[in-house]
């Protein structure tokens, strides 16, 4: 079931939002890696039929969007989680999700129950789930929010930055979830956290200004640094971006001075080389 984009442009205005983005995903984690405003946002709205593009072919698991019975099918099969979730904070967990799910259309009370357990069991929310949603961390709210995404096992999964304002246990259950989420889906989350995309993505795409700067595995990224990461005990100014690190040296990305004692490089330096902002 491809899901592939051809040439996709979208414009708000004078402002180009993508330009000319052709890329495939497949099962597992696609990272969309981008500084604010790349363009993260805008793209999985397309891929989630929320937006048209203005130009470029879309085929999302093998179908047309522009095709009104096929957009029905492919709205069918995918989850969504949006930047913002409309939470209604008196609901508790199990309530939202059982809204969200009377609002898809999950006829039967029963089996809607029982997809609405399935789906706050797979977040790890089973003992959480009669807690009202003002009363939750940053953390389970999102959890809560991954939940609503996950009903009626979407083939295609759709997470943007899904974990902003999570502290470090919590986004790593999150994480825990995702990663066996796309054993069987195919997932596409936004972030600009280098650390998700190191952690859990099949492959990198990184955008830049509304455009594919690169694509690739998460080793194919590093690689990019490979030769680029040097320390030294001063800062060397030339260098397109440098900062001192816990042990006192200065770890600096761009053309290296001879004679620079080199550094293995790590996802972040890969993205930092590739953006040409070093810091
Ligand atoms: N509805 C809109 N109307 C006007 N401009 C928009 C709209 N949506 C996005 N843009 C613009 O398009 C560009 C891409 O925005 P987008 O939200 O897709 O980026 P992003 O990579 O998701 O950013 P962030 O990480 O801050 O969420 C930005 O310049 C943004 O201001």
């Amino acid at each position: 079931m491809t899901t592939r984009l051809t040439a996709v442009s979208k414009r708000f205005g004078r402002t180009t939002a993508l330009r000319g983005i052709t890329m495939e995903v497949d099962r597992g984690v696609t990272g969309l890696l981008g500084a604010n405003g790349a363009g993260k946002t805008t793209l999985l709205r397309i891929m989630a039929t929320v937006l048209s593009p203005d130009e470029g072919e879309l085929r999302l698991l093998g179908r047309n969007p522009r095709d009104a019975g096929d957009r029905l099918q492919i709205r069918r099969q995918l989850g969504y989680l949006p930047q913002q979730t409309g939470f209604y904070e008196g609901f508790t967990a199990y309530e939202f999700v059982d809204y969200v799910a009377i609002l898809q259309e999950i006829t039967g009370t029963r089996q809607r129950r029982s997809e609405v357990r399935r789906v706050l069991e797979a977040v790890g929310l089973t003992d959480q789930m009669h807690r009202h949603l003002r009363s939750m961390s940053g953390g389970q709210r999102q959890r809560v929010a991954l939940a609503q995404s996950l009903l009626g096992r979407p083939r295609l999964l759709l997470l943007d930055e899904p974990t902003v304002g999570l502290d470090p246990l919590e986004r790593i259950r999150f994480r825990q979830v995702v990663s066996e989420l796309a054993r069987e889906h195919t997932v596409v989350l936004s972030t600009h956290l280098t650390d998700d995309v190191a952690a859990l993505c099949d492959q990198v795409v990184v955008l830049g200004h509304g455009e594919i700067t690169f694509t690739g595995t998460v080793a194919d990224l590093v690689t990019t640094a490979a030769g680029h990461v040097w320390l030294a005990d001063m800062p060397d100014v030339a260098a397109a971006g440098w900062w001192r690190t816990g042990d006192g040296r200065y770890r600096h990305i761009g053309e290296p001075p001879r004679g620079a004692r080199l550094a293995p490089p790590t996802v972040e330096d890969g993205y930092m080389y590739l953006t040409g902002r070093g810091t």
